[in-house]
């Protein structure tokens, strides 16, 4: 299709869904959201009125209609998997919001209808990878410049989560990103889990231990220590320390200029997820666009979902049981060999 628009139709038109349509309507190339689909109907239709597409109240009807070539989903993490399903069955495209699912039973579910289909449709929204600070890590890291890495040692801080954010969502929302950005970085799969908790914050809620520290290790004995923290109350931080045998290296921060005011010398830092990583949901999206119109899927798969779950998973067992878990999936289809 190329020189024609792909044309897009996104299912949950909350705080990213909103994000991507204006992405994609006014920055990004190659691509207009034409449609848009939220249960909450006065809602959606705002945004629907606002961006010039067509509402439907019922997502499953958008998808299977011929108003759309490619879906996005993003709605709440429990509404992917029946998203993602109705795409598959549809033959289209399918952009979907990290997590792939909440359940890694329904992960595999999605991972064993696109092999059943027979073709790759499923990308998921891990956009770490498409950060140029991780980038810039994976390359220094690849060809062993430093020597092996032994040990990360990462953070994940958010400003506030609302009541709705529960102690399994610390790992299963949040620090997924971590569990698929360093298994991406590493090259290597993980061995085992645990989670430990800290001393739990005054701002938090009954359903919510804050902070939480999970630990991975990987096949290869790589040790990785990964703080979540999701009401700190002042910032949004992403820290990522890689110890080699020979260097140290960090993930630098997006650079802001500095201000030198009242008697203070400093750098504004990012409050939240949609600026601090602007860059990369744009290159991710962009990517994605460009790639679909070419008919494959070169970003994160199903099968990456599907891992990251199972992962997320083991380190829930882990946090319950106050033991360290081993993780265990299936073989790998030679279907998302590449
Ligand atoms: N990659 C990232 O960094 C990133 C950042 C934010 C959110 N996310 C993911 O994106 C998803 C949405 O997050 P959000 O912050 O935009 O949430 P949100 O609550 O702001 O928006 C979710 C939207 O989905 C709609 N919705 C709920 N159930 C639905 C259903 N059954 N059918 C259709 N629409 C439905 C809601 O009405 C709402 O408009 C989540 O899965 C989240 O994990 C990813
Ligand atoms: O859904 C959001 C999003 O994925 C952000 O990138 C992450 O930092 C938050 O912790 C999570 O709740």
């Amino acid at each position: 299709m190329a020189g024609k628009d792909l044309r897009i139709g996104v299912v949950g038109t909350g705080a990213i869904g909103r994000t991507h349509i204006e992405r994609i309507n006014n920055k990004l190339q190659g691509a207009k959201v034409v449609a848009c689909a939220d249960v909450n109907v006065d809602f959606g239709k705002s945004v629907a009125e606002k961006y010039d597409c067509k509402f439907y109240a019922d997502g499953e009807e958008m998808i299977a209609s011929d108003d759309i070539d490619a879906v996005i989903v993003t709605t709440i993490d429990p509404y992917h998997e029946q998203y993602v399903m109705a795409a598959i069955k549809a033959g289209k495209y399918v952009f979907c919001e990290k997590p792939l699912a909440p359940e890694a039973e329904a992960c595999k579910r999605i991972v064993e209808a696109e092999v059943a289909g027979g073709k790759q449709l499923v990308q998921v929204g891990f956009m770490r990878r498409y950060d140029t600070g991780y980038r810039q890590l994976k390359a220094a890291i690849e060809n062993r410049t430093y020597g092996e890495p032994l040990m990360l040692h990462c953070a994940h801080r958010n400003p506030a989560v609302d009541e709705s954010y529960d102690t399994p969502m610390a790992v299963e929302n949040s620090m997924i990103h971590e569990i698929d950005v360093l298994r991406w970085l590493l090259n290597e799969d993980y061995a085992t889990a645990e989670v430990v908790f800290a001393k739990n914050t005054r701002r938090t809620h009954a359903n919510l231990m804050d902070p939480q520290i999970m630990i991975l290790t990987t096949k290869s004995g790589v040790r990785i220590d990964v703080e979540a923290f999701v009401n700190t109350g002042h910032c949004y931080d992403i820290k990522c320390e890689v110890v080699c045998e020979d260097a140290i290296l960090n993930l630098p921060e997006p650079s802001n200029i500095e201000v030198c005011a009242n008697a203070t010398r400093g750098h504004a830092i990012h409050s939240d997820w949609s600026t601090r990583f602007v860059d990369a949901y744009n290159t991710e999206i962009q990517e994605w666009i460009d790639a679909t119109k070419e008919g494959r899927v070169d970003g994160p798969t199903a099968w990456d979902g599907y891992v990251g779950q199972v992962t997320a998973k083991a380190a829930s067992k882990a946090r319950d049981e106050k033991k360290v878990v081993e993780i265990t999936f299936d073989e790998m289809p030679e279907f998302y060999k590449k």
